[in-house]
């Protein structure tokens, strides 16, 4: 990590609307036209204690695996901290200020994301170059909603000014809030609940793999979609990756899907190579067709 300089910033009020941005340091000369490599974190909006920097031993991995950062095709990269829902085991008391009051409801996370993105098209330039999306679990959720546009913002618009990533790399996502819940007997719905309200049809709504098709097709996609998810996760199974592949199939997208990840849900984040082997994955398809 010492070729990076580590800044953070925040994007709103609460101590959660939050980025970091590692970029390389003032001595190393990136090459230019390298991506910007974005994380979104999970731990089903409402964990406390997943964050933006969920993504770090994944960057250790990435720096280490090139002789020095001026030879990777990389801007730098960022993480993505959003408000987080409620969290029965983390109940928060009426003392606690509003900055840090943890009482998201969607679509404020997806908000948030656009909000992030849009501070860094802002001071990093994002918007001039190609940049890498990952997204863990609820995280793979987020980034498959900015797909989704207005159609899961209530209607809102999204800041014009932030373009779609070049690739989305969904990691452990779930993508169908109602069907995954099914399949664990209901015991999802207190933290779907907490999110996204008991209103069954703002689930459906939510859920990337359920979008109708004239609001995810070919055109409103990257262009490049990985896929990945481990046999061994027992938190998200196996229909959750299949109703996305599905989904993207049936929209024309360019997609590659991996279920040869290894170990449980957090483990591929808090061990991270893997992350790391999916995002040079992602930079190799980026230099063979942009
Ligand atoms: N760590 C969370 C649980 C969690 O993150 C989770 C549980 C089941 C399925 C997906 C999950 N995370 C997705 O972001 C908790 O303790 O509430």
């Amino acid at each position: 990590m010492d070729q990076l300089r580590h800044t953070r910033i925040s994007y709103g009020d609460n101590v959660r609307q939050r980025v970091s941005v590692w970029e390389p340091s003032s001595d190393i000369k990136p090459q230019s036209g390298g991506a910007w490599v974005i994380f979104i974190h999970g731990g089903a909006w409402g964990d406390p204690s997943n964050t933006e920097e969920d993504f770090i031993p994944s960057i250790k991995h990435v720096v280490a695996s090139y002789d020095s950062l001026a030879h990777a095709p990389i801007r730098g990269f960022a993480g993505i901290d959003y408000r987080l829902s409620p969290h029965p085991k983390h109940p928060q008391g009426p003392e606690t200020p509003a900055s840090e009051l943890r009482a998201a409801k969607h679509p404020d996370h997806i908000n948030d994301v656009w909000s992030a993105l849009q501070f860094l098209v802002q001071e990093y330039d994002l918007a001039s170059g190609e940049y890498i999306l990952v997204g863990h679990s609820a995280g793979a959720t987020l980034a498959y909603q900015l797909c989704m546009g207005s159609y899961v913002l209530d209607g809102q618009v999204p800041p014009q000014s932030v373009p779609l990533p070049t690739t989305i790399i969904g990691i452990s996502g779930i993508y169908d809030l109602g069907g995954i819940d099914q399949r664990h007997d209901g015991n999802y719905a207190g933290f779907i609940t907490s999110a996204f309200s008991s209103d069954r049809s703002r689930w459906k709504i939510a859920s990337p793999a359920c979008c109708p098709d004239d609001r995810i097709s070919g055109r409103n996609l990257p262009s490049h979609n990985i896929l990945a998810w481990s046999p061994q996760d027992t938190l998200v199974d196996e229909p959750e990756i299949d109703s996305m592949v599905a989904k993207l199939k049936a929209n024309g997208a360019n997609l590659l899907t991996l279920k040869d990840l290894t170990g449980e849900h957090d483990h591929v984040w808090q061990e991270g190579s893997q992350v790391c082997r999916l995002i040079k994955l992602a930079i190799e398809q980026l230099q063979e067709s942009p």
